[in-house]
């Protein structure tokens, strides 16, 4: 806050609200920090819940009342907003409530959150674990006649009744529809021959899991076989590559290289990955020229992917964390060797 330059911060953003706080119903919490610490403001609807979840005090009250306690407290100062999250009807409230000055600040918080803390890692790891055993559970479903649907259902319940949330929606892409990186499932029936590409999460304690497979049913054609390999080539050189102190942008050129070398840089549509926490897309971002440095305790996602229209896709996606001396994998579900 000091090299941004601010007295105090506003935090609007659900997740940051939650990071500060632990209050889990971020998105019906603010916090102000000052000097003094950290206050949440949040209603009458979350007194025992704030009580129970929140270390910082709160303060219980609706707006206008929110805006009026806060004011007392940052009059005359210099306020940081979250520019990124803040709406302009919000900043409006803020400067018809507040004598402060207010000044747009990016990124304090999610600054904060890159290193993940031994309890937010072990939040992490079970999420992963419980969505590894929960896929192992789906994966003979991932045959001929089975419909997209029905796969990301099955996910869905599994990681419901181990006592997690779905993280997103589930993408299952079979055959043509693989050409979409973000194809969630729909009612498309897998054929035998084709690859399908299962991307899925749990959320634990509110911290996100994410992982994609793609596997074969029946025997997929060479060109199919030929792209899934070239993208399991550069998803492990690139995992292999995680240690402290590399570039973000570095693994991505890394993968990217390697897919160009297979003639499949125009099918590599995004980044190769991305940091994963309260956020399923969080910092440091895995993307071309990324000057973001991987540092013990991050977790990120490994995601290099090959899109061809109106044939097919493949992705592999493995979660990440990064350790004092390399890396560890936490997704352990296996990879197909096609
Ligand atoms: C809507 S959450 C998607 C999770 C997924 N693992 C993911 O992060 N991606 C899939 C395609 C690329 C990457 C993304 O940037 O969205």
């Amino acid at each position: 806050m000091r090299a941004a330059g601010v007295d105090a911060l506003w935090v609007s953003d659900p997740a940051n609200v939650r990071a500060i706080t632990g209050f889990s119903s971020g998105a019906d919490g603010k916090v102000l920090v000052t000097a003094d610490g950290a206050t949440l403001y949040t209603d009458a609807r979350y007194t025992v819940q704030a009580q129970e979840e929140s270390r910082v005090p709160q303060v219980i009250a609706r707006p206008p009342e929110t805006y009026q306690d806060a004011a007392e407290r940052v009059k005359g100062q210099r306020v940081g907003f979250e520019a990124e999250h803040l709406t302009v009807a919000g900043l409006e409230v803020l400067r018809d409530h507040w004598d402060a000055a207010l000044v747009p600040t990016r990124g304090l918080v999610e600054g904060v959150r890159l290193v993940k803390s031994p309890q937010e890692v072990q939040a992490i790891r079970e999420a992963q674990a419980l969505a590894d055993r929960v896929f192992a559970e789906v994966r003979p479903m991932i045959r001929a006649g089975a419909r997209e649907l029905d796969v990301a259902l099955a996910l869905e319940t599994g990681l419901r009744r181990a006592g997690a949330e779905v993280g997103f929606d589930v993408i299952v892409a079979s055959g043509p529809r693989g050409a979409m990186p973000h194809g969630v499932a729909s009612e498309r029936v897998i054929e035998d021959g084709e690859l399908v590409t299962v991307d899925f999460g749990a959320r634990l304690r509110g911290y996100h899991s994410d992982m994609t497979r793609t596997v074969a049913v029946g025997t997929p054609s060479e060109e199919l076989r030929r792209v899934y390999n070239a993208v399991l080539e550069a998803e492990e050189a690139a995992v292999a590559a995680i240690r402290p102190g590399v570039k973000a942008g570095e693994l991505d050129e890394l993968a990217r290289g390697i897919l160009e070398r297979h003639g499949l840089a125009e099918a590599f549509a995004h980044s190769l990955g991305h940091g994963v926490g309260l956020n399923i897309h969080e910092g440091p971002g895995l993307r071309k020229g990324s000057e973001d440095v991987l540092a013990p305790g991050m977790v990120v996602t490994v995601e290099p992917g090959a899109y061809l229209p109106g044939v097919g896709g493949v992705r592999i996606e493995d979660l990440v964390l990064v350790t004092d001396t390399g890396y560890e994998v936490l997704s352990h579900s296996p990879k197909e060797r096609l």
